[in-house]
């Protein structure tokens, strides 16, 4: 569609209307420089809806949209029906059958300031010829935008947005998602068939544990939950799309029919956005009933939208903005749509996580395995107020699959405390002055050999006493979820190993601290310090310990696992394959691991010395709660919990000799539910020797 020079010559067009745009006054363009923003603007589309390729990022884009939309209000009669704002994006998929939606599925206006809330508020507010509009807020689910259908109380029909007129059927699909009731009850209302918008979403939990998973078969990882939902929807295997935990919001009834016997006054929930979401929850689906807010007038509007914005970080989920809607749907229906987005409704964006930046180039770490990983060192960017300027890029497929290259334009992304990722290269802005990135043979730090196993994608130095290893090795040990030893940091470790004063962990527990008083820098009071530290560190749990050890693939939950299985941690070194691979989500590669751990002669006399200096190598909790009442049975906590923190309830049932599990099993013995429980619930169901009990049973069970 678009050659080596168009984009060129395109992305040099972006790039002076992105500087304009960001004009401190708004400007609105000449007339005559409206086409050449369009062109910009439609090839933008074309990139981001048909190549699946964006060359910038949503905020830009959005930026330049406006300039546009601002021009065309300043010059009306210049407005096209193929102006971008005449309508929805493009982004139908050869490989599904494509399904009319029965109503469209437009875009949504976007606003990123209070002035453009207030500017929307007014313009409802004339055309309803009514102060004071009642609204409701929810959160913008950051996933992938799904319609369904209903027919007689079943399912009978999954879309995905696609252009907007027609979506793709991913009916099969959208049925392994447990939030997505097969039947409901709409009947009960007056209703025969109902159609839905909503939001497939992956939650913070579930990618990172689906990227874990990713990183263990040595695929790179995905970039962001929106990503890894989107994807999942247009998979072809429905068995895959199941693996992926997905869930859905449901946020708008779109259409309706009455059954020929329902009176007018069927429900009153019929009359409101807010009263929908309540008839859709209490048919089953789930609906943002609990997130949602209805508010009176523009003001309290903003005051909540900022107070979203704080929570962001602490919702188990992405989202990337606010939607406000107009609560009364008879309003809703006076206020229409234009080509592009209903005029009832408003998104208002957070601060952009995403920007673009320039590739400068790659140095090369070597880790506590080994494994050498190429950073990349970025063109400092801010994205959601914090500046980047280098990103782990993984390993030499990943940087294949990206198709990096030095001195390449890149789109990174920092979501949440996410560590931030590079979503795509854009080799389409390369100018031939880009540099290849060449993988050494040979480790960075100790110069031997490096090597890679069969079917892994790291290249990894095996030289056991390289001196990188080592000193990542003890500083993993120390590092705060390990053994907290926090006056020994990252850079007291680098100086004694330098001195020879640290060669290795158990050096830790034979520091010469009359050496080290003897250094610049180290009072009585900080030598002090550093000692109580470390002799405090021998009491850590033997979860902290394993954890500390740094054996591969073991990370803070396989260690406690590994911890909750045995009485001493020696024991770990007499389970067969077998045995480990009984525990809790430890397949055959992590048991390898382990294995392999114990097996090592060097590693078992590095146990022995630490436990001559007395760390804790016995399982307290076990030792301790040896006639606990819950010896031995697993639990697991699922939905909200009203009578105590999820935390409490867990000691509470370590306390008594119960073990913590992560997710539902055969090896699970009690599943305790308390609100809302989902998927874990539904799962649980299905495996009958689970006993599924909710707090007040959980609470008896304590005191039996
Ligand atoms: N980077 C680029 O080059 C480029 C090019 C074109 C478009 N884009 C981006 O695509 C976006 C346009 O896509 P869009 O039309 O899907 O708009 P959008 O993503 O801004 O908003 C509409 C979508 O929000 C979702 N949504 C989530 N929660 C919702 C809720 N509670 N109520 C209603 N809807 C909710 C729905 O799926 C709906 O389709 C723009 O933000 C633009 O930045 C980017
Ligand atoms: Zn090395």
């Amino acid at each position: 569609m678009y050659t080596a020079e168009n984009i060129h010559a395109l992305n040099e067009l972006t790039r002076k209307w992105m500087q304009i745009e960001s004009l401190p006054n708004a400007v609105e363009l000449a007339a005559a420089d409206i086409e050449s923003l369009r062109t910009v603007l439609r090839f933008h589309e074309y990139q981001y809806y048909v190549a699946d390729n964006p060359l910038i990022s949503d905020f830009e884009f959005d930026g330049l949209y406006k300039l546009l939309e601002r021009t065309e209000k300043a010059h009306p009669d210049l407005i096209t029906p193929v102006s971008p704002t005449q309508r929805v994006g493009n982004s139908l998929n050869q490989n599904f059958v494509t399904v009319p939606h029965l109503v469209p599925m437009l875009s949504l206006e976007n606003s990123y300031n209070k002035a453009d809330l207030l500017d929307w508020d007014r313009r409802v507010q004339e055309i309803a010829h009514q102060p004071n509009i009642e609204y409701t807020l929810e959160p913008k689910f950051d996933g992938a935008g799904i319609s369904l259908v209903y027919e007689n109380d079943v399912l009978v029909r999954a879309l995905t947005r696609g252009d907007g007129v027609e979506g793709e059927d991913i009916t099969t699909n959208i049925k392994q998602i447990h939030s997505i009731p097969l039947t409901a009850p709409f009947s009960k209302y007056g209703i025969q068939l109902i159609e839905i918008r909503g939001e497939v979403i992956m939650t913070k939990q579930a990618f990172a544990l689906y990227n874990e998973k990713l990183a263990e078969q040595g695929l790179s990882p995905m970039a962001n939950p929106r990503n890894a939902a989107a994807g999942s929807l247009r998979m072809k295997d429905p068995k895959e799309v199941a693996k992926r935990n997905l869930q859905a919001f449901l946020y708008h009834v779109s259409y309706y029919t009455k059954l020929p016997y329902a009176t007018e006054t069927a429900s009153a929930l019929l009359n409101t956005h807010a009263g929908m979401l309540q008839l859709l929850w209490e048919c089953g689906l789930h609906s943002p009933v609990k997130e949602r807010k209805i508010v009176k007038g523009i003001d309290a509007v903003v005051q909540q939208v900022e107070a979203f914005e704080h929570l962001r970080d602490e919702l188990p989920y992405e989202i990337d903005g606010m939607v406000i809607k107009v609560n009364n749907l008879a309003l809703q229906e006076t206020l229409g749509m234009t080509s592009h987005h209903p005029r009832w409704a408003i998104a208002y964006k957070f601060k952009a996580r995403q920007a673009t930046t320039v590739l400068q180039s790659v140095e090369f770490q070597v880790g506590r395995t080994g494994a050498v990983t190429p950073v990349a060192k970025l063109n400092p960017v801010a994205i959601g107020g914090v500046t980047v300027s280098s990103i782990s890029i993984h390993n030499e497929d990943y940087i294949k699959e990206k198709d990096l290259k030095i001195g390449d334009t890149v789109l990174i992304e920092r979501a949440g405390d996410v560590i931030p990722q590079i979503v795509k290269s854009m080799p389409e802005l390369r100018t031939g002055h880009e540099k290849a990135i060449h993988f050494p043979k040979h480790c960075p730090v100790c110069h031997s050999p490096l090597f890679k196993e069969e079917g892994e994608a790291v290249w990894r130095c095996v030289n056991i006493e390289c001196k990188a290893q080592v000193l990542e090795r003890i500083i993993h040990f120390v590092s705060k979820d390990a053994m907290d030893i926090k006056s020994l940091g990252e850079a007291n470790i680098r100086r004694f190993y330098e001195l020879g004063l640290l060669k290795d962990i158990p050096g830790i527990y034979r520091l010469d601290f009359a050496a080290i008083a003897q250094l610049d820098g180290f009072g009585k009071k900080s030598v002090e310090n550093l000692q109580n530290a470390i002799e405090a560190s021998k009491k850590q749990p033997l979860h902290r310990l394993i954890y500390a050890l740094g054996i591969r693939f073991v990370g803070e939950t396989t260690a406690k696992t590994l911890a909750n299985a045995v009485t001493h941690l020696l024991d770990l070194a007499k389970m067969s394959n077998e045995e480990l691979q009984q525990l809790e989500d430890i397949g055959v590669k992590v048991a390898g691991s382990i294995q392999h751990f114990f097996s090592n002669a060097q590693n078992l006399a590095m146990l022995n010395e630490l436990k001559s200096y007395g760390l804790q190598f016995n399982n307290e909790k076990r030792t301790q709660t040896h006639n606990g009442n819950l010896q031995g049975q697993t639990f697991l906590f699922t939905g909200t919990l009203t009578k105590f923190k999820r935390s409490e309830a867990e000691s509470m049932v370590e306390q008594r000799g119960g073990i913590i599990v992560g997710s539902v099993s055969s090896k699970l013995n009690y599943l305790v539910v308390g609100e809302d429980a989902g998927s874990k619930l539904e799962k649980a169901k299905k495996i009958n020797t689970i006993k599924i009990i909710d707090e007040n049973e959980f609470l008896s069970l304590l005191q039996q």
